[in-house]
């Protein structure tokens, strides 16, 4: 009989591909220790050998090429993997060998409609200083084109870029000028000395290509990412925990910029556990899958006008003096999404205490008069009427609140929003949307979609529960979360479970032969469900 035990559990299979530490720090070790807290079975292909210590690099000595690739074939067939992580590379050779047997795995792989991210941390350079690789004469060009992204810390993008950085604005075009040369993302990391070093916070640089699954207007950007700096000296292993955990989560099926945000906060954490076995500088505690939103970073689109990062001071300041969204008063309930006032009217009428009315088409000639309706019907009702996007004539009517996707956030204007006092919705789609959007401190988050949709085209893949399950636990009492997304009776159970507050609806009152019904039926079960 099954037990806790024998129960199969079902881990993604991650590689490792880099050296072993033999101070159990960081390299191979750091990394299977990382991929397995990160609830990954983690698989290990040996580039090279250590000798080392907290304190000392005495050998490095690479395997031989017949047993780097007996390790990448043996493995391929039994225990192909959901993601890749590349760390130390300690000869051309290596390089060279690697990158061709990836291009022709990954194009096999592609034919399955398979991806397989790959991130390649370029280390050069232990933390006690002593040299790794043959680091200022490696080329990594032989891997153009099939990364997913490259973790170099300061040091190594300017060894990379060839080029000094002796400015911020000098990181960001040397980093941008990797992504070209690789073509792939780039996380320049700023935890070391460099011209975006601060002494309260450290400060990330992440340039996007076109990331698979995210928002287009996320494509192609530039964000910096800053946490508060934690002062410790036990940062043996950050670069390979970091980028092991990027691969560990999106083997999960996580999107890039997620992996990275989840990744950084799993570092944070692990830096303030961190623990000094010998006497140089110590190592990561293992602290499982981030849920403290404290550990998480801040993000900072760059613009062509503002590209320095943003002092979490001044944020913290910023935030204080304008203030939070309009809190919601009680819970949002089951939260009908219409497109029409006359069903607005029937739902209100049915007992929705929320409702929003979206209407996608800005130029309908009765647009404004259709929101004058609905919040006049709010009002009648004593209901929370949202209006979807349209958040001029929501300021000119003074509706109760807007609802705004993250595209929108870039056009609108939440200053004036605020003043008016109207409550602020926002969607979220990802960790990066989620952290984005808690930055305006909204009167609610949604997140979507859940299950599949046909409301709507979207640019993600649906969330599932699993991933809902995790968002929840990271925002749960931050402020009020939606679930959106295919949601509807049958359905309703395994939603509640999660934890989410309130569940946004679109079909499963549109498409009812009785609207009335359906909305009374949804509205018991959600507030029955426990
Ligand atoms: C409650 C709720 N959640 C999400 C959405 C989606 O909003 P948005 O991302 O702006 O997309 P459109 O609805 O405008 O297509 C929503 N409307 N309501
Ligand atoms: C309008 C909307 N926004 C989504 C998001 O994820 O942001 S999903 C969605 C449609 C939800 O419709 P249904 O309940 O019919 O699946
Ligand atoms: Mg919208």
């Amino acid at each position: 009989m099954a037990n806790a035990h024998t129960l199969p559990v079902r881990l993604p299979v991650v590689w490792t591909i880099a050296g072993s530490d033999s101070g159990g720090g960081a390299g191979i070790q750091a990394d299977l220790a990382t991929m397995s807290d990160l609830d990954a079975h983690a698989c290990s292909v040996i580039t090279a050998v250590t000798a080392q210590s907290s304190v000392t690099v005495a050998l490095v000595e690479s395997v031989s090429s017949q047993m780097l690739k007996s390790q990448l074939d043996t493995l391929v067939s039994d225990l192909p993997p959901a993601a890749i992580k590349i760390g130390l590379l300690a000869e051309q050779a290596q390089i060279d060998y690697l990158a061709k047997w990836l291009a022709k795995q990954q194009a096999s792989w592609r034919q399955s409609g398979i991806v397989v991210p790959i991130i390649l941390d370029p280390v050069m350079v232990a933390t006690c200083g002593d040299a790794l690789a043959n680091g200022g004469r490696l080329d990594f060009t032989p891997f153009k084109g099939l990364l997913t992204l490259i973790t170099p810390n300061v040091s190594e993008l300017a060894i990379l870029a060839a080029t000094e950085l002796e400015s911020v604005d000098a990181c960001i075009s040397a980093a941008k000028q990797l992504s070209e040369q690789l073509s792939t993302s780039v996380l320049a990391k700023g935890g070391d000395l460099g011209p975006a070093w601060c002494q309260h916070q450290a400060n990330d640089l992440l340039v996007c290509t076109d990331v698979e699954g995210i928002s287009d207007k996320h494509q192609w950007q530039s964000f910096w990412l800053s946490s508060h700096r934690v002062n410790s000296q036990n940062s043996h292993g950050t670069g390979c925990t970091l980028s092991s955990a990027i691969a560990s989560v999106m083997a999960h099926g996580f999107v890039l910029n997620d992996a990275i945000v989840v990744a950084k906060a799993y570092v944070n954490a692990g830096l303030i556990a961190s623990y000094q076995p010998g006497s140089g500088p110590g190592c990561l505690a293992r602290t499982a899958w981030p849920k403290d939103l404290q550990q998480f970073p801040y993000i900072k689109v760059i613009t062509a006008s503002d590209t320095e990062p943003m002092s979490l001071a001044a944020w913290e300041l910023m935030n204080n003096q304008r203030g939070d969204f309009k809190q919601i008063d009680g819970t949002l309930g089951l939260y009908p999404v219409v497109a029409d006032v006359e069903l607005l009217q029937i739902l209100l009428k049915a007992g929705a205490k929320t409702i929003q009315l979206r209407v996608k088409d800005a130029s309908s000639p009765t647009l404004e008069a259709q929101i004058i309706k609905a919040i006049a019907l709010g009002r009648d009702y004593q209901s929370r009427v949202f209006i979807n996007d349209h958040w001029q004539l929501a300021i000119k009517h003074q509706a109760y609140g807007v609802h705004l996707g993250q595209e929108d956030l870039l056009d609108s204007n939440l200053k004036q929003l605020r003043e008016a006092d109207i409550a602020l919705g926002l969607s979220s789609h990802s960790y990066f949307e989620i952290l984005l959007a808690k930055q305006h401190q909204p009167s609610y988050i949604a997140f979507g979609h859940i299950f599949p949709t046909t409301t709507k085209q979207m640019p993600s893949l649906p969330q599932g529960l699993e991933k809902l399950s995790r968002y929840v636990s990271l925002m749960k009492g931050e402020l009020p979360i939606v679930a959106i997304g295919g949601i509807d009776a049958a359905r309703l159970r395994s939603v509640k479970a999660t934890g989410v507050d309130d569940i946004a609806v679109v079909r499963a009152l549109t498409e009812a032969d009785d609207p009335t019904a359906a909305f009374t039926a949804l509205n018991r079960a959600w507030a029955d469900e426990k």
